[in-house]
This record gives C-alpha cells, structure tokens and sequence, in this order.
C-alpha cells in the first residue's frame, strides 16, 4: 500500500519504518527541515533502539523515503497517517493546531479516494473536526479514521511490530476495510483489532494512559503512606500484583511519571470532561499526586542535609524520563535538578543518552559528566532517577570511595537496602519504611 507518515517524531518514525517492514511504500513527510536533512543523511534524530536498523533496512529497499514535501506525499497516498505533535496548551488542553493544519494541507491535495488515519493523541471529536476541515477544500471521496497509537518509548519497535491491539475507529466501512487490511500482518488473529467508532477509539487512547497512571500514582500516594507506617512498598507491590486481577504492571512506584504523554493525556482529558460539564475527580488526583511526586526525591535530600544544601554536591543518574529514551519531556529528574539548586547544590549529572537534550536548559549551572561514576566524585548525595540498565548493578565500594559522605537516594528502589547499609552506605529509597 502507498503510505504517507506526516510528523517524523517517536510515533511517525517508528510507525513509517514498521509499516515499510511489513512490504509498503512509505514517505515520511515533516515540516521540520533539519529534521529531514539529517534523516537524509542517514541519521536517526532520535534514541530508539532498533530504530536506525529498521529506517536503513527499509531506505535501502526503496520502501522508505523522508522529506519535507508533505503535498506531494498525500497526492501519492492511498492512507495519510497524522503523527504531528499535540503538545498541552495553557490551559491544559490539546493544542491541536498541527493536526487542523495538516488536514487542511490534506484538503487542498486531494486527488481520489484516501484514508485519513489520525495517529496522534487527540481528543474526542477531532475525527469529525479533521473530516470538516478537509470536506471544506474538496468534493472528493474520504474516509477519516482515529488509529491511536500505543507504543511505549524504549520499547517502541517492538510494541509497534507486535500490539497487543490495534484500534480503529470510524464511521466509513471503506476507511475500516482499508485500515483492517493493512493491520492484518501485525496481528495474529483478527481479534485483537477493535473497530469502533471514531470518538469510542479516541477515548480509549485516554482511558488508557489515565488508568496506566493511575496505577502508578495509586503506588506513589501509597509508598508515602508505607514510610509512615514503616512498611515496604516494594514487598507490597510484588504481593498486590500476584493477583491475577490486578497484575504486576505499571505498580512501580517512583519519583513521579513523566514524558510525552501521560502528563499531557491526563491534562487533556481533565479538561475535556471539563468543558462537558463533567469533573473528573480521580483523574484530577491522580495528576495532583503525581505533581507532589516529582518533588520527592528533592525533599528527601532536603531532609537529610538538614534543609540545607549550600556547598552541597549531589549527583544525579538519570536524565530520561525512563529508560532505554533520550526524550526528557516532563522527566522527573528536571524536577529534582531545579529543585537542588533552588535549595544551593552543586548538581553533577549523567545519563548514557539524554544529556545532550537537558544541556541547554541548565548550562553550566549543572555539570554533566561523561561516566556515571564521574557524577559519585566528591559527591554527598547519589540520586537514581531513571533507571537504565548500567545503574542497577554498579561498583558500590567505588562509588563509596569516591564520595564525600556516602548517601543514597534510590527514586526506583533498584538496589538493595541492606547490601549498601552494610557496605557502609545511608539509604532511602521510595516508601522503603
Ligand atoms: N511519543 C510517544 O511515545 C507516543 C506514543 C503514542 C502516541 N503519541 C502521540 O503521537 C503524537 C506525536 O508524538 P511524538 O512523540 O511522535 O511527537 P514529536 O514531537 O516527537 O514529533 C512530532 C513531529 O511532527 C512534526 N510536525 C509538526 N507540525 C507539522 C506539520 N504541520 N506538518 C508536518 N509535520 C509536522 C514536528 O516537526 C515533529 O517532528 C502526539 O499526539 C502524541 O501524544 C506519542
Ligand atoms: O510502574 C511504573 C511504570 C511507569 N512509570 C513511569 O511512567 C512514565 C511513562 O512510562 P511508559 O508508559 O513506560 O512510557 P511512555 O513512552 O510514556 O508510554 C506511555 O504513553 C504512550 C503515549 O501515549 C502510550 O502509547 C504507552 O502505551 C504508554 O505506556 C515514565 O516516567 C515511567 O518511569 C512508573 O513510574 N511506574
């Protein structure tokens, strides 16, 4: 099938390259022109493991192509995929500026009939905005679908080559067959797509990411409660999920969830309900939890060097706002930083993939350092904030010998309490008792 991907970011790059595995022909269009030079040049403008093998793999069959020719993309196109951006505005909604722009773009080139597919997070009713928006500019036939996207960052290739589902929702059966017929190879059996109606898929892609969050700001709000009590969250956690009903999935808790959707999604679907007169009180909660969260981890250094941290140096593992991504929208570490040195410290930061992108938001006011036990030197502190591999098993007794005072603040509760305490280490981790 001929296909055009328009918004090369996370979703577009892996969705283009994943339906060009499976034999299609893909442009992959952007109005981002650095963006597409660099791809051009064979270079992938973001971390996403597997992401540059596939890209080249499918460049080099011909079935893959970038540039910023979006018109001319959508004319060749039998499906028009709408990856774009749908970042919060001020007031917590959508901005779905891009999506209107790109319908329009899709409007003016229409030349038979076409699939439009909006893959971005988009509240409910921008199916029938989108289909407006082009019905304005052509008299040609059209079907507009919703096709939210579930990939998780880090683990996008995989998620993307084999969902767990595939949603579709639309009103015209020839956008459903069309879209049915492309999934097909993706899932083994048909019944893990679900065709719906436009607004039912564009609410399951909220619901979804709210109860995934709200799962884990449930754990959070629970580890505080845990310390109090003196219990373990950890042992909870793993006992709570052994219940095939509830599972053990998205328990973690941690120093609060961020990234480039779950924050935003909620946000979103806070004021959507709003605007229909509906006041969603947990999700509400659950956005107000995770706000507190954030701020955890800097309280707990706050509170052990006494509420002082002039002359202070603390250092930072972990950057991203999870692991295996360079993404550091909404990262919980950015938090922390700004929460460091608000209070005086001396921040020394690492992460194997995601410095170069909080550089420029800091400048020298944090050095950032090429190993991670670089950012143990001369340190008081050591705060895990995303936990990548390389951190979950390091040379404790190096890291004591080169701290000053040998603290340890675990926002993943990746280590364990009792091998660094008789290493000679203070610890906390989150809800640890
Ligand atoms: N990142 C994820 O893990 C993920 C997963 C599922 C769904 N989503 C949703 O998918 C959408 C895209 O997310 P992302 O993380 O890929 O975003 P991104 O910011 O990484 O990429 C968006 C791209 O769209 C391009 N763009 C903006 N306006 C354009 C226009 N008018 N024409 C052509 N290109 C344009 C931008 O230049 C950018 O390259 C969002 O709605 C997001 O909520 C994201
Ligand atoms: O038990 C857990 C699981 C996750 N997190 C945090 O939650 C955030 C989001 O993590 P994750 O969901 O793994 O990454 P995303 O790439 O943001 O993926 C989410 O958001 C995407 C965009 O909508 C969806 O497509 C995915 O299905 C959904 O998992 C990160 O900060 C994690 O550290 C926790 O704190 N505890």
């Amino acid at each position: 099938m001929q296909l055009a991907v328009i918004g090369t970011g996370y979703v577009g790059l892996v969705a283009g390259a994943g339906f060009a595995d499976f034999g299609n022909d893909v442009a992959c269009v952007d109005v981002d022109e650095g963006k597409i030079a660099r791809l051009l040049r064979g270079e992938v403008p973001i971390y996403e493991p597997g992401l540059d093998t596939l890209i080249a793999k499918n460049t080099k069959a011909g079935r893959l192509s970038f540039s910023t020719d979006v018109a001319g993309a959508i004319r060749n196109a039998e499906v028009v995929f709408i990856a774009v951006g749908t970042p919060s505005a001020a007031d917590g909604s959508a901005d779905l500026s891009a999506v209107y722009a790109v319908a329009e773009t899709i409007g003016k080139n229409m030349n038979g009939f076409k699939v439009v597919a909006t893959k971005s997070t988009v509240p409910v009713g921008t199916a029938d905005q989108v289909e407006a928006i082009i019905s304005r500019h052509t008299t040609q036939p059209f079907g507009v679908a919703s096709n939210p996207e579930f990939l998780k960052e880090g683990d996008a290739i995989n998620d993307f080559m084999k969902p767990d589902r595939v949603v579709i929702g639309s009103n015209n059966t020839r956008a459903l067959e069309v879209l049915r017929s492309l999934y097909d190879p993706f899932v083994r059996t048909s019944d893990r797509i679900h065709a719906m109606g436009a607004r039912s898929a564009e609410l399951t892609k909220y619901a979804s990411n709210a109860l995934l969050a709200t799962r884990i700001s449930f754990m959070n709000d629970l580890a505080l409660l845990a310390e109090k009590l003196g219990a373990d969250i950890d042992r909870v956690r793993k006992a709570v999920g052994a219940d095939p009903r509830i599972g053990p999935k998205f328990l973690f808790p941690g120093p609060g969830f961020g990234g480039s959707c779950f924050p935003k999604d909620i946000s979103a679907l806070i004021h959507t309900a709003r605007v229909m007169g509906h006041d969603l009180e947990l999700v509400r909660a659950v956005e107000e939890v995770n706000k507190r969260q954030k701020h955890v981890l800097g309280s707990k250094v706050l509170h052990h060097f006494d509420g002082a941290l002039a002359g202070r140096v603390i250092g930072v593992w972990g950057l991203a706002f999870k692991p295996q991504t360079d993404d550091i929208r909404e990262s919980p570490a950015l938090t922390l930083i700004e929460d460091l040195l608000a209070a005086g410290a001396t921040v020394r930061a690492h992460d194997p993939q995601a410095m170069d992108n909080v550089r420029p938001l800091f400048g020298d006011r944090v050095t950032f350092v090429d190993t991670m036990y670089a950012a143990a030197e001369g340190a008081d502190g050591l705060a895990l904030v995303t936990e990548w591999h390389e951190y979950r098993r390091p040379d404790f007794h190096r890291i004591k010998r080169l701290m000053r005072t040998p603290s340890l603040f675990d926002g993943r509760n990746i280590w364990d309490p009792e091998e660094l305490r008789s290493i000679g280490f203070w610890y906390t981790g989150i809800g640890r008792g």
